[in-house]
């Protein structure tokens, strides 16, 4: 009997030892975390797939109905891979100006294993030496302002030639798919100062479209890219055998890059010292000085100019097309901007470059279709120390994205901000706002040390273009009421749906 209690007593005691442990235990880590480590607010995640399932097929979109839920800064995990969630301009003020330095890193969007090019980067590279000699040279040489004045006259015929062939369409009756011929004319223009000086005009044309092509596929296999394997472990499978398409046209790509560079090394002698180099002879130049700071490679001149091709066309041109359809959509927003172009410009001559200071309802046009449709809705940054954002805790490593699209879509920030409403860029407290980022409530370009380097060319493409095709035509669209401003599937804002229309020609700039 007396030994059956005292293995009951025993029993007890054991289970209590074990539960006050684990509940000890439990008490102390709880502690520790609340005390020494906080993470940002995440919604209720799924094994395996973490928050995949809360996302639709646009990103920046279901970011911001999240966020709504959980605040300015949250947490999201998309597969294996952890996302920190910026979502108001407060906090992208912390991260981007405060903090900017620890911010500045950037990481490769999607899955890599394709690039050929891996590790020469420089728009998506970490915050260091290599980035920062060839900003240097971007702000210097590359898209210095006395650069962008040598090509005004690029910008000024390839403008010439989108109106002329828009003419001639209109005098025709057809229509045009107009978001292609944007596509064309920036992309055009972009060729000629990278890399057309030695070329004859159909001869660079030619190769623009090539390039443009092969580009362009790389763009479409990526975005075939479901989100789960971009983020997930299946990453390295390549499922769908999107990976060996991009590794083919990467390919293609450098094979046609090594055949323009050879030209331009066997043309040297004669090119050298002319007084209007383009950017692949300011490369060029850099990979031959023995006493540049960092050594120059082949394969950083060629991915840098894909790159920037990624980076200024479709941005210039998705920006371009969504003007026009919000235009289009929106008569009374059409006659007020056409009435400040001819009160300004008058009937009698085309608007140039130089009138733009003094049109301020075209700016402001313009601002309002950034703040709607940003053609880069999501800033990427990684942190490079342990830091506290908001009271949170940000690890050393983080990848975080900052949600402009639900910044510049905030009621907080915006008086009914789902709504085009050019106005709102005239009023006082608003009328400041620029394309440098130092209002936090605006930020099409980025904001801090890795803001877009190619702003001042779109402030000088963009409203000379949108201008001309006001000044210029009426536009009717074909087989549909209304212009399509829905986002493609994914992360970017490029448009969905191409705009086709009838110019009808109003002022002819050359019968003027
Ligand atoms: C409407 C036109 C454009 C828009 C809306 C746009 C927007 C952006 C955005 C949002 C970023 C990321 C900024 C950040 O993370 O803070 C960026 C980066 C960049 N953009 Fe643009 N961009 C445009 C046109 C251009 C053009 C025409 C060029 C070249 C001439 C260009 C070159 C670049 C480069 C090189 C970067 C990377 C900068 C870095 O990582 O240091 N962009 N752009």
């Amino acid at each position: 009997m007396a030994t059956t209690v005292q293995f009951t007593d025993c029993c007890y005691l054991f289970c209590i030892w074990i539960i006050s442990t684990f509940a000890v235990r439990f008490i102390i880590r709880s502690f520790t975390n609340s005390t020494k480590f906080r993470s940002p607010p995440s919604p209720a995640a799924l094994p395996f797939i973490g928050h995949l399932h809360l996302l639709s097929s646009t990103l920046p979109k279901s970011l911001e109905t999240l966020a709504k839920r959980c605040g300015p800064l949250m947490q999201i995990r998309m597969g294996d891979a952890a996302f920190i969630i910026v979502s108001d301009a407060n906090t992208a003020e912390e991260v981007l100006k405060t903090h900017d330095a620890d911010f500045a890193s950037k990481y490769e969007p999607g899955p890599a294993q394709q690039l050929i090019y891996r590790g020469s980067s420089f728009v998506n590279s970490p915050y260091g030496p290599y980035w920062r000699f060839i900003k240097k040279l971007c702000i210097t040489k590359l898209f210095a302002g006395s650069q962008l004045d040598r090509f005004t006259h690029i910008r000024e015929q390839e403008r010439m030639k989108l109106l002329k062939f828009l003419v001639q369409r209109s005098i025709e009756g057809e229509s045009c798919d107009l978001s292609m011929e944007l596509e064309a004319f920036t992309n055009h223009m972009m060729y000629r100062m990278a890399m057309g000086k030695r070329c004859t005009s159909q001869a660079y044309s030619d190769q623009a479209v090539e390039i443009r092509r092969i580009i362009r596929d790389i763009m479409e296999c990526g975005s075939k890219f479901p989100v789960i394997e971009v983020f997930s472990p299946l990453k390295k499978l390549d499922l769908f055998g999107n990976g060996k398409r991009i590794k083919d046209a990467f390919l293609r790509y450098d094979q046609k890059l090594e055949q323009i560079i050879q030209e331009y090394e066997d043309n040297r002698m004669n090119v050298g010292d002319r007084e209007e180099k383009d950017v692949m002879d300011i490369l060029l130049e850099t990979y031959k000085d023995t006493n540049a700071e960092i050594k120059l490679t082949k394969n950083h001149i060629k991915y840098f100019f894909m790159e920037i091709f990624m980076a200024a066309v479709d941005t210039t041109a998705t920006t371009l097309q969504s003007a026009m359809a919000e235009l289009i959509n929106r008569p009374h927003v059409f006659k007020k901007l056409r009435e400040e172009i001819n009160s300004v410009v008058g009937y009698n001559r085309l608007i140039t470059e130089s009138d733009v200071p003094n049109l301020p309802y075209l700016q402001a046009v313009l601002k309002e279709t950034l703040r709607l449709h940003p053609p880069g809705p999501l800033l990427r940054r990684t942190c490079a120390v342990d830091k506290k954002i908001n009271g949170y805790d940000v690890k050393a490593g983080t990848k975080i994205f900052v949600n402009v699209y639900a910044i510049m879509r905030d009621p907080n920030a915006w008086k009914e901000p789902n709504k085009f409403i050019p106005e709102r860029f005239l009023e006082p407290g608003f009328q400041q706002m620029d394309f440098k980022g130092q209002d936090f409530r605006f930020l099409p370009f980025g904001s801090g040390r890795r803001a877009c380097l190619g702003s001042s060319h779109a402030s000088f493409v963009m409203p000379a273009t949108v201008g001309s095709l006001v000044q210029c035509f009426d536009w009717k669209l074909k087989g549909v009421d209304k212009a399509g401003i829905d986002v493609v599937t994914g992360y970017t804002g490029a448009l969905a749906h191409s705009l086709v229309c009838f110019p009808i020609i109003r002022f002819d700039p050359f019968n003027a």
